[in-house]
């Protein structure tokens, strides 16, 4: 298996897992419980899998760091075992995925992304192809539980309608998959949040960066990344002219 079928298999693998253990789960487990301890299993599974293929490369999560040391711009896989914790744990919710990047000379340079509930995997070993233009008002995915307030501002000048989700995996595969236009984040976010579902964004040749325009750069020693902005390439400009200044983006 390459590198992009590796992903591919090991998000399509740990997904299997979390729609298995949401469909066990009794009345009596609470969301957090749920979220928290399919999350663990989740993250097991990817870490051993990994081991197993890959033993020399070394494997960044919010669990921290497994398997060899980090060297500054070499391999590193970037996995988040469940993004969208809290949507997981609503029944019904498709909002939520599974993340496994690498990362190398810190960029991503293979990925996939399984969203279990909708059974979908979307990696770069096959990018996706670039989504049609749409026709009528743009689209733009935000965080359903912490919209930036930016945003609606945004929107407006837009003329755009705002569409809540969970899961930044879930939001930035609805680029990909054209059933948004756009994706902004502030607030910030850590890399594993972005990691994958990025790789798979560029591979569809879909705009992906900081909302100064700067690039998104993987694998720092701070896993924290203050913002970003996927969207279709012909939206960029004019939605980077309608954000605020970077002081009044909350
Ligand atoms: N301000 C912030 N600080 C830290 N993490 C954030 C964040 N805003 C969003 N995230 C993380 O990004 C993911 C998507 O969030 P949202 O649904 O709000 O867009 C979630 O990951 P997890 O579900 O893996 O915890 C969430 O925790």
């Amino acid at each position: 298996m390459n590198d992009h079928e590796l992903a591919a298999r090991l998000a399509q693998l740990a997904g299997e897992r979390l729609v298995e253990l949401r469909e066990r789960a009794g009345p009596e487990l609470d969301p957090k419980s749920l979220g928290d301890a399919a999350d663990q299993a989740a993250h097991e599974l990817l870490v051993g899998e990994l081991a197993r293929h890959r033993p020399q490369d070394p494997v960044l999560s919010e669990h921290g760091v497994a398997g060899p040391a980090r060297e500054p711009g070499g391999r590193v896989w970037i996995v988040d075992p469940l993004d969208g914790t809290r949507e997981y744990s609503e029944a019904g919710r498709t909002d939520w995925a599974v993340h496994v990047a690498l990362a190398q000379e810190h960029r991503i340079v293979a990925a996939a992304v399984a969203l279990p509930a909708r059974g979908e995997v979307l990696g770069t070993g096959e990018p996706p192809a670039r989504p049609s233009p749409h026709a009528g008002a743009a689209r733009i995915a935000v965080s359903r539980s912490r919209p930036p307030e930016f945003v609606a501002d945004v929107a407006a000048a837009l003329d755009a309608q705002l569409v809540p989700m969970g899961s930044a995996g879930a939001k930035i595969t609805a680029v990909v998959l054209g059933e948004v236009d756009a994706y902004l984040h502030a607030g910030g976010q850590y890399e594993w949040d972005s990691a994958a579902p990025v790789g798979v964004a560029n591979a569809a040749g879909l705009h992906t960066g900081r909302l100064d325009g700067g690039e998104l750069s993987y694998d720092q020693p701070d896993p924290w990344l203050p913002d970003l902005l996927v969207c279709r390439p012909e939206l960029t400009d004019r939605l980077r002219a309608a954000l605020p200044a970077e002081g009044g983006r909350r």
